[in-house]
């Protein structure tokens, strides 16, 4: 991303937000079906608006910024606190869009952000274009929707092109979940 669309990230960071709204919206409501009709024409509206500006790979700016978390319209935006050459601080608030059972939080959707999360870390601190080679995710307590929680990430273990990977979410001294992921990074000329 250059220095002339940083004005225009900001912007779209605004349109991903209304999004998000959108969809946690979307979780809480019961709407007659005439309404649902009229409001479906008009999100396709939307839809196809959108259309007229699709972008080739590597100018799609939800990609440029869900490498950081906040402009990906299905990614779980975060915020990085602190962050040392071995270990992440950062925090997160899930929202309706992400409920699983009532006021809690789906865990496929804490699976992602851990990949995420831990994904990003290792490309800035371990090693950049790696991949996912396992992640396995310890639910220990139901996780909250609504509510600004804690998040943790540790690199354990470089060994090669191997990454080893920890991390965990909490709400104040209540674990949510644990995860411990390895990374690969990718051989040179594999896509
Ligand atoms: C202003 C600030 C801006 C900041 C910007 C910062 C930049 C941020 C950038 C980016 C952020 C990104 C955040 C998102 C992250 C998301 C990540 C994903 O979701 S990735 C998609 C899901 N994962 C896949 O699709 C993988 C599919 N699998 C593969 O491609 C391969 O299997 C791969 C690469 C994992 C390994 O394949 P091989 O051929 O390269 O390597 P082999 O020889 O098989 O393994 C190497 C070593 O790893 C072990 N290994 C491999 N897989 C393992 C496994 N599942 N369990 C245990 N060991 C495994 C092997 O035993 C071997 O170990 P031995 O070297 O012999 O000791």
């Amino acid at each position: 991303m250059t220095e002339a669309q940083a004005y225009d990230t900001d912007v779209f960071v605004d349109m991903i937000e209304a999004f998000r709204d959108l969809q946690a919206t979307l979780c809480l409501v019961a709407p007659p079906p005439e309404a649902t009709t009229e409001l479906t024409a008009t999100i396709e509206d939307v839809t196809n608006r959108l259309k007229e500006f699709e972008a080739p790979e590597g100018d799609r700016v939800a990609r440029e910024l869900g490498l950081r978390g906040i402009g990906h319209p299905v990614l779980v935006p975060y915020q990085a606190t602190d962050m040392s050459d071995t270990g992440m601080l950062g925090s997160v608030t899930f929202s309706y869009a992400h409920m699983g059972s009532t006021n809690t939080v789906h865990g496929g959707v804490i699976t992602m952000l851990f990949d995420d999360v831990l994904g990003m870390f290792v490309s800035r601190k371990g090693q950049p274009n790696s991949r996912t080679a396992f992640l396995k995710v310890n639910y220990r307590n139901t996780t909250p929707v609504n509510r600004e929680l804690r998040m943790t990430a540790s690199i354990d273990k470089i060994e090669g092109r191997k990454t080893f990977v920890t991390g965990t979410l909490s709400d104040g001294d209540i674990v949510c979940a644990e995860a411990e992921a390895l990374f690969v990074q990718l051989l040179p000329g594999r896509p």
